[in-house]
């Protein structure tokens, strides 16, 4: 008996979503809302090896949601038959409460949208796709499962910041960590391709996506990330900068009167890539940087390094590394980022084979000399939000 969960991804402007069995995680149709709220909105869905695209105005995450009912009848699934076990949403910010999968109440619903002002670009988006998916989808069971929640294990060290007791006692000041779902499944699988329990492996885990974050994982728990409080630190990103002296903030403020609200979106949606290269999308940086563009090799240098101090970091977190993974769209995709992350770290016993580098679909490309394994892993972040939420059903007695 299969154990069918449809996935919900609300972006700050996409809806990702899957039918997906829990059990062996195949996905029996996938598709991807891009543009929504803009002139013309973009969906692509695939199922039985069959893509259709549409485009057409969607206003929000609600028309796109009921699009996406569409595109399922219109490839001839019906979602109704389908034997849907839940509905599971991708959940960025769990804060402090939420620490496994949980099925959502209108409680919970409040409290996802209190938890907003940590996470502006991601929470409400998320709640969006919840309040309509309740609405339509009526009594099956609606599962929150949250990106934070992985990095719960964090010890204090890693997770706390020295700031004003205050800040950290009653204004939830801390360290949380985002992308949990991949960091957890990538870290299991990179365990799997080294024949090792994850209990006994530790993996450096590089989430390189259009948000970005990197975590050390030892024994299957994280005990270190590079997000913070929210999305915004660590590593440079498509529109995010990543690690800055926090000072600039109040230079900047000072210095032109630009408010909070004003410098808190030149952070998040002006800065990383973006501001260095005029370009989000690696694929176009890269193509830059190849044809001799100096911002693009500069910005490609800086987003490398970034990585590197990082892997640097963790490997001295950690004492003893395994395996360096790499995931998501430019983890997964780009040789160039993965050899300008791991350049000059040979004395450190990573190398990586060129050759095995630069071939699509190689996992290990390890170099024979290297003690580290180093990993190009696929994540699957709707796999692993599905088989969760199938957990927990189990765990209540609603699914056999
Ligand atoms: N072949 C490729 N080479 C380099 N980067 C790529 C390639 N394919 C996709 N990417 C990058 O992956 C990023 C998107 O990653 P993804 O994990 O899908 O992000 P998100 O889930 O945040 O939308 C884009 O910035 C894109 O440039
Ligand atoms: C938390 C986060 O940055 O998510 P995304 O990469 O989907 O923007
Ligand atoms: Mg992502």
């Amino acid at each position: 008996m299969p154990t069918p969960v449809l996935v919900v991804n609300s972006g700050s402007s996409s809806l990702k979503y899957q039918l997906v069995d829990a059990d062996d995680l195949s996905a029996s149709a996938s598709g991807t809302i891009e543009r929504i709220g803009q002139d013309s909105s973009i969906l692509t869905h695939k199922a039985g090896g069959e893509k259709a695209v549409s485009e057409r105005p969607l206003a929000d995450h609600g028309e796109a949601l009921k699009a996406m009912l569409e595109a399922f009848s219109a490839a001839g699934q019906d979602l109704g038959s389908a034997g849907l076990v839940a509905i599971a949403h991708r959940v960025v910010h769990g804060g402090e409460r939420f620490v496994q999968p949980t099925l959502i109440t209108d409680e919970v619903e409040e409290a996802v949208s209190e938890l907003s002002a940590l996470a502006p670009l991601h929470n409400p988006a998320n709640l969006e796709g919840i309040k309509v998916a309740r609405k339509l989808f009526g009594d099956l069971p609606e599962v929150a499962v949250f990106d934070t929640a992985f990095h719960a294990t964090m010890p204090e060290r890693a997770y706390a910041y020295a700031v004003p007791e205050r800040w950290r006692e009653e204004d939830g000041v801390r360290r949380y960590g985002f992308h949990g779902t991949s960091h957890a499944y990538v870290s299991r699988a990179a365990a799997a391709e080294l024949g090792k329990d994850p209990a006994d492996v530790n993996v450096i885990v590089a989430h390189l996506g259009n948000g970005a974050s990197i975590t050390a994982v030892r024994g299957g728990e994280s005990i270190d990330t590079s997000m913070g409080l929210t999305p915004l630190e660590g590593l440079v990103m498509g529109t995010r900068s990543g690690d800055i002296d926090p000072a600039i903030v109040f230079h900047m403020h000072r210095r032109t009167g630009a408010d909070f609200a004003e410098l808190d979106r030149a952070l998040n949606k002006e800065s990383g890539m973006l501001a260095l290269t005029g370009m989000v999308d690696m694929r176009g940086i890269e193509a830059a940087a190849d044809a001799g563009d100096r911002p693009a090799t500069a910005a490609m240098d800086l987003y490398c390094y970034r990585i590197r101090k990082y892997i640097g970091s963790y490997m001295a977190a950690l004492g003893r590394v395994d395996a360096i993974a790499f995931t998501a769209g430019v983890g997964e995709n780009s040789p160039a980022v993965r050899a300008g992350a791991l350049e000059g770290l040979e004395a450190w016993g990573v190398s990586l084979d060129e050759g095995a580098n630069d071939t699509r679909g190689t996992v290990d490309v390890t170099a024979a000399d290297s003690k580290v394994k180093v990993l190009v892993v696929p994540t699957n972040e709707e796999g692993e939000i599905a088989s969760q939420t199938a957990d927990l059903l189990r765990a209540k007695g609603l699914i056999a």
